[in-house]
């Protein structure tokens, strides 16, 4: 029997859990020996590795986070952990490694290949949706419901009292949430890092719809924008003359019931993970395109900062 392991590294996502669960009852279907490897890189170094079994997963498909836990490792920086990890794994006779995480943890993943040899498959996992050559990252799905439902609330207060509401999404330098929210709630204004934007050239048209009966905005901002939230919500107040409210999501994106498409994601990125390692792919990322599921290098996922994708972009200048 072979044995293989699973980690979660980086900022967790609902989805992780459903990913666990396929992850013990798929390899144990194909005859190999599952493990966990608590707290990401952190777990490897300090061996916190142990076998896992169907009781392990049993209750946790429809929980947020990651039952495993989730960390960012300093140590796993530097070669002397690295050393330990591999250890580690030899006691245990553990030669694949199955990591959910982004691109910063497939690049250690790389290096460690490379020094040690244990093979590995990564799984796009972050809520940002910003990892190259995938189109879609576990975790996205469930955040864009969390956004969705937030939106639909704070649209009932702002419509009832009359307010201009800024609504901060996370997404680090990427857009991605901001903009799927904004075009699937109709809010009136959206924000992101990937376009350039002067809040003059909207102030005629929005003083002109308050005049025509317009009693509140709402405007989606993403946490990269070059402006605070703040500063957004006093041109609101000063610009256009509306009393306005600032809302800043924060890690509620993070957390929540994961949605069908996660778990199904989850369900098949694991799937094609394991079916990669035993088929002698030593060290890709599986990723998620228009053609389908389809194994990438570390390279060709690290290499480029992910772009936008166009057809969303180019919605952002249409009325
Ligand atoms: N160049 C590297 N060498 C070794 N480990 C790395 C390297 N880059 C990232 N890692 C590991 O991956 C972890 C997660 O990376 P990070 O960039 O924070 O998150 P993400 O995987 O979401 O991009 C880091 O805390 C570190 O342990
Ligand atoms: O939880 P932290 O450390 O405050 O980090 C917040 C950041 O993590 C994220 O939620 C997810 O980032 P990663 O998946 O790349 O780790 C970002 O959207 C956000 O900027």
């Amino acid at each position: 029997m072979q044995n293989i392991a699973i980690l979660c590294s980086g900022g967790d996502v609902s989805g992780m859990n459903p990913a666990l669960k396929h992850f013990v009852e798929y390899t144990l279907q194909k005859n190999l020996t599952p493990y966990f490897v608590y707290d990401g890189y952190e777990g490897l170094i300090d061996n916190k590795i142990e076998q896992a079994s169907y009781c392990d997963v049993s209750g946790i498909i429809n929980r947020g986070g990651t039952k495993i836990g989730s960390a960012r490792s300093q140590r796993f920086m530097q070669k002397k952990y690295r050393d330990i990890a591999k250890q580690n794994l030899d006691t245990l006779g553990i030669e694949m490694l199955v990591v959910l995480g982004g691109d910063g943890s497939f690049r250690g993943l790389d290096i460690f290949y490379k020094e040690t040899g244990i093979k590995f498959c990564g799984i796009p996992a972050t809520i940002d949706n910003d990892i190259n050559a995938t189109d879609y990252s576990l975790g996205v799905d469930t955040a864009l419901n969390i956004i969705k439902t937030s939106i639909d609330a704070i649209r009932d207060t702002a419509s009832s009292f009359k307010r201009a509401f800024v609504i901060e999404t996370m997404g680090r330098d990427c857009g991605y949430l901001a903009l799927v929210s904004h075009l699937t709630s109709g809010s009136e204004l959206c924000l992101i890092p990937e376009k350039e934007y002067d809040l003059k050239s909207f102030e005629d048209d929005f003083k002109k719809q308050i005049k025509n009966g317009r009693k509140y905005f709402i405007a989606i901002v993403s946490e990269g924008i070059k402006q605070d939230s703040s500063e957004i919500a006093q041109w609101f107040e000063n610009k256009i003359g509306m009393e306005s409210r600032v809302s800043i999501l924060g890690h509620i994106q993070r957390g929540g019931n994961p949605t069908i498409y996660d778990r199904l994601m989850a369900y098949k990125f694991i799937t094609h993970a394991v079916d990669g390692l035993l088929a002698g792919r030593d060290e890709s990322v599986i990723c998620y395109t228009k053609s389908g599921f389809e194994f990438n290098s570390i390279e060709e996922v690290t290499s480029k900062t992910k772009e936008l994708d166009a057809e969303l972009l180019s919605y952002l200048d249409k009325p």
